[in-house]
This record gives structure tokens, sequence and C-alpha cells, in this order.
């Protein structure tokens, strides 16, 4: 893919300031249906002590049909408990939580869920990994697999069919988890920092993995992340939480056009963004250090590391 030309400019840019494409894009994404609508969302964890964590309070948002969300905050303000509660895995004390439409009350098949560590099951090859689910739902072997199998060539990996997930590398390894978990068709797929246990160069690669199947097929994605680069490469909205309760701090519309490449990262939208969720989440520093300097910092670290098929 041709990457477009850096613009090298020290001007200063508003990270709420958008182009004429990305400003049609939104309107666009908002024009579509809803994916996903969370209400007055509130959870309190009681504690052994008899104390209480407010862990969310009063969370509102509205995700569309194939739009890409990340959710960002300093660590402890909620951001595992969301998606859990959305997951349909942890209780909410207050609120509502619907999915095209339905309320969440556990665990469905409209929701898949792809989380940090690697959760393929060991005993089992590739192939019958992303199958598992499908046979569980009542498909035949036969269909099973085929259908794993179609799963596998959109993540490139179906060489490794018949290979055993000790055999994969850490990104491959996700690649089969998020396979495995669009095999069952979810209309929202859940992810819990799941490169987060990556190097740098891997997890770049799979971002870009990532965004590739996400344009091919129709999934909204809510990806939890404490990377702000990795936040606003993929993302169309940015969730900003704040700890102690978890509230919304704001939701960011990235500036960033698309298709996103790593070029991007020193356009004065993506900087500015970038300066933007460093002023949220970690305001002293951004203060002490200036948030350019931070930024470009962590460009030239990331431009080192990246590989010539990221998008
Ligand atoms: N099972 C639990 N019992 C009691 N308190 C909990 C429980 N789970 C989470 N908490 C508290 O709720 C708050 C939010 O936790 P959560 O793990 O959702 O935050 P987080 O943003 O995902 O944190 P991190 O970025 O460190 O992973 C924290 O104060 C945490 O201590």
């Amino acid at each position: 893919m041709s990457a477009a030309p850096i613009p090298l400019t020290a001007e200063p840019c508003d990270y709420r300031t958008q182009c004429e494409p990305v400003r049609v894009r939104f309107e666009k994404l908002k024009a579509r249906e809803v994916a996903l609508k969370v209400e007055n969302l509130g959870k309190v964890f009681r504690n052994a002590d008899g104390g209480e964590t407010v862990a969310l309070r009063d969370i509102d948002l509205v995700t569309h049909r194939r739009e890409f969300l990340c959710v960002v905050g300093p660590s402890g303000c909620g951001k595992s408990t969301f998606v859990r509660i959305l997951a349909g895995l942890e209780t909410k004390t207050s609120g509502t939580v619907s999915v095209g439409g339905v309320p969440v009350s556990g665990p469905g098949a409209d929701r898949g869920m792809v989380f940090q560590g690697y959760t393929l099951f060991p005993w089992l090859t590739v192939k019958r990994n992303v199958a598992f689910g499908l046979e569980e739902n009542g498909e035949s072997r036969h269909v099973a697999e085929r259908e794993a199998l179609q799963w596998l060539a959109l993540i490139g990996l179906e060489r490794f069919a018949d290979a055993y997930p000790h055999q994969l590398s850490g990104g491959m390894k996700q690649r089969v988890a998020i396979a495995r978990a669009l095999a069952m068709r979810p209309r929202i797929l859940l992810m819990d920092e799941p490169f987060s246990a990556l190097d740098a160069q891997s997890r770049a690669r799979m971002q870009a993995y990532l965004i590739e199947i996400w344009r091919k097929i129709d999934i909204t994605i809510v990806f939890i992340t404490h990377d702000l680069d990795e936040a606003v490469t993929l993302a169309d909205r940015i969730l900003v939480l704040k700890a102690h309760p978890g509230e919304v701090e704001e939701l960011i519309e990235v500036p960033v056009p698309r298709p996103r490449h790593p070029g991007q990262m020193l356009t004065p939208e993506f900087r500015a963004t970038r300066a933007r969720l460093d002023a949220l989440i970690h305001p002293a520093e951004a203060e002490a250090d200036g948030p350019a300097d931070l930024g470009s910092l962590d460009m030239v670290t990331r431009m080192a590391s990246v590989g010539d098929e990221v998008e």
C-alpha cells in the first residue's frame, strides 16, 4: 500500500478539527444503526472490609454498526469491568446495556470476546480451536471445520490449520483467538488489551491485521487498551474514562483519515489527538514535559519497529 506523504509541520492543530473526508465519515457512521447502547451504567463492588468501590458511574455511550471504539483511561478507571459487563461476564449495579436493541443479561453469541492472555485450548489444533464453538452450537464437524478454514484464510493462517497452539507465535495465537470469536458471527467483538503481551513489532503487525479484518466484515469493535498510540491508530472514536469513580471523561472523534498507516503518527492531527489523551490521562507528565515532545519521543520508537506490511 502506498503511504501518503508525511506533512512535517510544526503548526498547532486542534484534535477537534476534522478534514472533509473525516467529517463525512463520521456523519455516515452516526447515521448507521445503533450496535451498542449503554445508559446510566453503574457498578459498585462490595469489598471484604464492608466498604464499597464505585468502579463505574453513569456511563452513557452509543456505538454504531461497524464502528471501531477504543476505551482508554488510567489504571483502575473500570475499563475491564466495563468490557466484562458488556460481555455479560460481570453484573451491573444500575443502568442498561443493549446490543442491537436487545438488553444484555448474560453472555451471548451476539458478543465475541478476545482477552489479553492466550485462551486457546492447547490440546486442540488451530482448526479444531476455531471449529469448537460452532460444533457446540450444533454444527456438524464437517461444516464447523469448513467454516473454521474460511476464518483461518481470512486471518492468513490456513497453513497452520493442523498446528497446535504451542507451535504458534504470540501474535499468531491472538489471530486464532480473533478467528475463533468471529466464527460465532457476533455483532460486537469485545477486546480487552488483546495485544499487550506482544512485543512492539508484533503488536504493530496485529494492529494492521485487525484493521484489515475489520474492513472486510460487518463487525463493531470495542477495544480496551493502555497504549494511547494504539488507540489513535485503530479507533474511530476513543472513550476516555477517569478513575475513582470510573466516569466518562471525554468521547473523542479521531481526526486521522482512513486508511491508516504508520506515517500518520507524525501528522498534526495524530499528534494533537495523542497530546489530548496524554493531557487527560497523565496530566502531570503532560504539563511537565509538553505534549508535543512526549508525542515525538514515542513516535521515533514506534517508527523504528513497525514493518512494511503495516497499513
Ligand atoms: N472483583 C472486584 N472486587 C472489588 N473491587 C474490584 C473488583 N474488580 C475490580 N475492582 C475495582 O474496581 C475498579 C476498576 O477496576 P478495573 O479492573 O475494571 O479497572 P481497569 O481500568 O481495567 O484497571 P487496569 O487498567 O489496571 O487494568 C478498581 O478500583 C478495582 O480495584
